[in-house]
This record gives C-alpha cells, structure tokens and sequence, in this order.
C-alpha cells in the first residue's frame, strides 16, 4: 500500500505533520540500539516548544537528533530558523528530503554527523528528544552556553538533574547542572508516547540560564571537587576531602580541612546546596592547591 500523502486541505491548513505519517514515510523502524525512540503522540510533541521560557530567544534553535522530524516540524512553527543534528544517514537523507523547502530558504539546516563531533552553532535555544546514550556528555556541552534548554532524558537522570540537595536524587549531576541555570522537570512523559517504547519513562528538563549566586574562580576545579566529594558521598566531608585528593587534584587536602569550618566538615555531600560546595571550592582554591 502507499503511503498517502499530506493531502491539500492539511498542508493548506498549516496543520503538522503527522508523526505516525512522518515515522512511515521514512519507511524506517526505529533502532533502539541506535537511541530511536520517535515522538509519536501529538499532544506531547505540540506542548514542547511552549516549555520554552516566555522570554527565550528563538533565533535559532537547535536540535539534537532529529529523526523523522515531528519536533522539528513544531519548531519550525516557533523559530526563525533550526539547525537538526542527525547522525543516522538515512534519517539526514529523509529530513532534508521532507524539509527541502525550508532547508531551500535557509530556515532548516541539517548537520549529518554525531553530535558529539560536529562542530555546533551558535545557537540561542536547543529542544531535543535526546539520544539517551549521550544524555550527559551532550547536556554538558550545551550548559555552558547559557541558553534556555528544553530536554527529554530518562526519567531517573531528568530528576537527578533537578534535585534538591538533601534528596536522594541530589548528586554530583544536580549540582554540576544547576550551577548553570534553574532546572526544572516540566512534564513525565510515558513509554507509549514514542515508537519503539524505550524500557523507562521519560521527562521533560527545561533549563532556565542563569549566573550562579556564588563567585567560583575556576570552573573546571569547582567541578572536579564536587564530583571528587561526591564519590564520598557517604562519607563527612571531612573525610571526602582526605580521601579523594587524587580526584579533586588537591596536593594539601590537610590545609583545607583546617581553614574550613567545623560545621561544614561534618555535613555529607548529599546535604551541601550548590552554594556551600562554591564556598568549600573557595577554600581549597585557596589553601589546598
Ligand atoms: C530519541 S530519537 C528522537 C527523534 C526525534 N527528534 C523525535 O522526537 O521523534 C533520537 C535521535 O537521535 C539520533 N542520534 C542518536 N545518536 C546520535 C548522536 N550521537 N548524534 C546525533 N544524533 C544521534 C537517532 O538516530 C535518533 O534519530
């Protein structure tokens, strides 16, 4: 049987696209082995772009793994232009096919290459449903930019994303993505929503760009020493410091241990907000290094 095209009255309409339509035009199963897990309930896909801050510059936005195209057709509908990275090269092939008149005005421009490697553009929001194999190595290339995210993840890494410290959740991950901005989870998304199922729920992050409330010199350290604590994270922070020197890459943890105060040292690192690892990372800048 052919598979009908989007007839008149729909493309008159401006109606998007059809995901279930888009997933059978491009004639592709999803590859779970390869992170496809297509959107294909409407209701979810139409709700994205509006999870975007009201104030969020939609320029030109940016969107990892494209797929069929069903979000990319709803971003078109809110952005001035879109950049899709895709690694699969039927699936680029399909996409610039399904979008040539926006890839011919300049409105959609598609990267065929893995996410990871591509060169990435300035861009001044990203909205993906993300390949979860790259969930954390991509979302830590994007935090810095300091542009506002919206991001599908695996349901357990979104809340360890945006929880509070003295939560369970609440971990190295927490504090490294909230020192970037305000992390919220927007909306669980269930397995049925996409083709093929994934085995977890999903969840939608949405990452509102801020400064931190807190000075930190040296980024790369001030990461290094909460990712180095938490390894500990049963342990005081006392003993944290003592024990993972070799991580934090401190030569005198000593000294850090005798400028800090004895409060801080008997917390555990589960119970210290983003704001108090900034003030230790202060100290072992300063006395530790
Ligand atoms: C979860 S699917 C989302 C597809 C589409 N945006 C949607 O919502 O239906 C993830 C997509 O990312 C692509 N992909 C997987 N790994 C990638 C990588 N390292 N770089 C770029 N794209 C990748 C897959 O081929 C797949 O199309």
């Amino acid at each position: 049987m052919t598979e009908p095209q989007p007839d008149a009255t729909e493309a008159a309409a401006h109606a998007p696209r059809d995901p279930d339509r888009l997933v059978r035009r491009a004639g592709l199963r999803g590859d779970p082995d390869q992170d496809q897990h297509f959107l294909v309930d409407d209701r979810v896909l139409d709700r994205i772009p509006g999870y975007l801050p009201e104030d969020a510059d939609t320029t030109h936005v940016l969107e990892v793994g494209g797929g069929t195209g069903a979000l990319t057709d709803r971003l078109l509908r809110v952005a001035d232009r879109v950049t899709v990275v895709e690694r699969d090269t039927r699936l680029a092939a399909f996409l610039r096919e399904e979008f040539a008149d926006d890839v011919e005005s300049g409105r959609l421009t598609i990267l065929e290459g893995d996410a990871l490697e591509v060169d990435l553009p300035e861009f001044t929001a990203c909205v993906s449903n993300l390949p979860y194999g790259i969930s954390s190595e991509i979302t830590f290339r994007l935090l810095p930019r300091g542009v506002p995210l919206v991001l599908m993840f695996q349901k357990e890494f979104g809340e360890r994303m945006a929880a509070e410290a003295g939560t369970d959740e609440y971990g190295r991950l927490s504090v490294s993505a909230q020192h970037y901005g305000d992390v919220e989870v927007v909306e669980t998304v269930p397995r049925k929503a996409f083709s093929p199922a994934p085995a977890v729920e999903s969840v939608l992050v949405r990452v509102t760009p801020r400064d931190p409330d807190y000075e930190v010199r040296d980024e790369a350290f001030f990461l290094d020493f909460v990712k180095a604590l938490f390894t500990q994270r049963r342990k005081t922070i006392r003993n944290g410091i003592r024990n993972t020197a070799h991580i934090s890459g401190l030569s005198d943890p000593e000294a850090v241990v005798d400028a800090a105060d004895e409060e801080v040292l008997r917390k555990r690192a589960g119970n210290m907000d983003p704001r108090a690892f900034a003030e230790l990372t202060a100290l072992a800048d300063e006395h530790g290094r």
